[in-house]
């Protein structure tokens, strides 16, 4: 069975398909990518596996499990968790608490304990900041953790966006234009970083990317939307010369 199931997912806003039958399926620790023109519903179907918004049709399923009408935080704690195309950092605050805020969404507080200030208390409070500051270091963040968010290069908040995505422990990680607006080189590290995650984390990343050379190098497989419908599905070598996707592409340009 697949890990995340996805059955003519549907939405309308008014008379708009944004996403019109889309059938997918995520398997365990899979890199897949999402593609397709301007406006084709890429983000419109994150916002709909994420809870943003509700299908007008259609079924969520993560690992047998329907996930249909709860609310965003609940899918969050059942395992999705996504980075924006407009990066939500708490801009005021460190580097470091931002990633801490992100895993106190899935600790069980243990509101007693930290009423108190018991031991308990300190040795979460410890342990939580050891993990946030492996995170960071893997996206070279280490060294700023006491910076504010607001103060990153542009390169860096992005990187950040991801660290706290992923100290949710999700079991899918959704990653929304990760390389948007970054130089050749920020785009090349940040590839390489996305392929190291998948394997070190062992999750699965449905990635949705503009950037093609990222799409093809990292993925195993790719889905293409074009007017909220799926036009191809298969490997980067497969949708690199499906006549389909040229045209959509295209056509989008011309
Ligand atoms: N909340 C909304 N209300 C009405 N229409 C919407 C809404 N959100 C998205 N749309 C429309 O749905 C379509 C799909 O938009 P969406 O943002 O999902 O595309 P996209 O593939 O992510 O585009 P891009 O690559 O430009 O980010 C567009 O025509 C868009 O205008």
């Amino acid at each position: 069975m697949a890990l995340l199931e996805v059955k003519n997912l549907t939405k309308n806003f008014g008379g708009l398909t944004a996403v019109g039958d889309v059938n997918l399926e995520l398997g365990e620790s899979e890199l897949v990518g999402l593609i397709g023109p301007n406006g084709a519903g890429k983000t419109t179907l994150f916002n709909l596996l994420t809870g943003v918004y509700e299908p007008s049709e259609g079924t969520v399923t993560l690992a047998g499990d329907i996930l249909n009408g709860l609310s965003t935080y609940k899918i969050a704690a059942a395992g999705l968790s996504r980075t924006f195309q407009n990066i939500r950092l708490f801009k005021n605050l460190t580097v470091l608490d931002n990633v801490l805020i992100a895993m106190g969404t899935r600790k069980k507080s243990r509101l007693f304990a930290s009423f108190f200030r018991l031991p308990a208390y300190y040795k979460q409070e410890a342990e939580m900041k050891k993990e946030a500051l492996e995170l960071l270091a893997i996206f070279d963040l280490d060294v700023k953790q006491a910076s504010l968010a607001k103060n990153l290069p542009y390169g860096e908040q992005r990187r950040l966006e991801i660290v706290r995505a992923l100290a949710t422990k999700p079991k899918i990680l959704f990653l929304d234009e990760p390389a948007a607006g970054m130089n050749p080189q920020e785009t090349a590290e940040l590839t390489a970083l996305i392929k190291q995650i998948q394997q070190q984390f062992n999750i699965t990343i449905l990635l949705i990317e503009h950037d093609m050379s990222l799409v093809m190098n990292v993925t195993e497989r790719i889905y293409v939307l074009e007017y909220g419908r799926l036009i191809a599905h298969g490997t980067p070598d497969e949708i690199k010369n499906n006549k389909r996707v040229i045209e959509a592409y295209l056509g989008g340009e011309a």
